[in-house]
């Protein structure tokens, strides 16, 4: 089981209710590990690709395995499921609703069966890894909006993940809390997918790029060589800032 990837999609299609195919044949391995960017224009399908990584959709065709376990409707396997892809969602106002950032942090763990001395080193290596561990007993809505994604992403890291799937990590953030996150986010010892329009932070922190468009894969490969090419990414509504070149290796 241990080397089985991080996260194996095979050839997954799925439908809404509408009849709006948002995924069509996506297949897609990230190795243990990794740190992947998933890129792609607004309406390709990444949302949709998130939702079934965790079981939230699904019932489509195709299958979606995580760490050799995969995704099924069966209840004590879906639970499993969920504590192995902790997605951070874009408004950390989702993830954060109790009255302090430590009982936040808890939550999950606690839910997993956590008490007492283990649970609070479970939210302290949490907290410490994304520098938030004095703030534990302060309220998250006192929080600055970069310091509730960290803690956000505190959350999920509490329950020891195989994977983190990041939904615009960078999105609101000034150019010093950017950086920071960039910081946290290259020192953690896990397997990242990271939603993205933000192709600098893409590049910067993510070796390897994958574009979805209409539901399909199709680009996959260095993220230095994906936006090295104007002609794929004009093909995919994606744009580097004005001015931001690709460095040179
Ligand atoms: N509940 C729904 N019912 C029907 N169609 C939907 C639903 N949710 C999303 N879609 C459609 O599915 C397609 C993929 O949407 P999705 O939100 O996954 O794209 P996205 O790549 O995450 O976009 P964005 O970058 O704007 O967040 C879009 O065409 C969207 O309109």
């Amino acid at each position: 089981m241990s080397d089985a990837p991080s996260l194996d999609v095979r050839d997954v299609t799925y439908a809404y209710p509408d009849g709006h195919r948002a995924l069509d044949g996506v297949t897609l391995t990230v190795a243990r590990g990794e740190r992947v960017a998933l890129l792609g224009p607004n309406g390709a399908g990444k949302t949709t690709l998130v939702l079934h990584l965790n079981g939230i959709l699904g019932g489509g065709t195709g299958t979606v395995t995580v760490a050799g376990l995969t995704v099924s409707r069966d209840r004590a396997t879906l639970t499993e499921i969920r504590r192995r892809v902790g997605v951070v969602f874009q408004d950390p106002d989702d993830q954060l609703f109790l009255p302090t950032v430590a009982e936040d942090v808890a939550f999950g763990p606690a839910n997993l069966g956590l008490r007492g001395a283990e649970l609070d080193a479970r939210v302290d290596e949490a907290l410490d890894a994304v520098g938030m561990r004095e703030h534990r007993d302060r309220i998250p809505h006192h929080l600055s909006f970069g310091q509730r994604r960290r803690v956000a992403v505190a959350t999920v890291l509490a329950m020891r993940p195989e994977i983190l799937v990041l939904d615009e990590p960078s999105s609101n953030l000034d150019p010093a809390s950017r950086r920071e996150l960039a910081d946290i986010l290259r020192g953690l010892p896990v397997t990242v997918l990271m939603v993205t329009h933000d192709l600098p932070y893409a590049l910067e922190l993510c070796d390897r790029a994958v574009i979805l468009d209409a539901g399909r894969i199709t680009a996959d490969g260095p993220t230095r060589t994906l936006l090295a090419d104007p002609e794929l990414l004009a093909a995919h509504r994606l744009e580097l800032p004005y001015g931001f070149s690709v460095p040179a290796i």
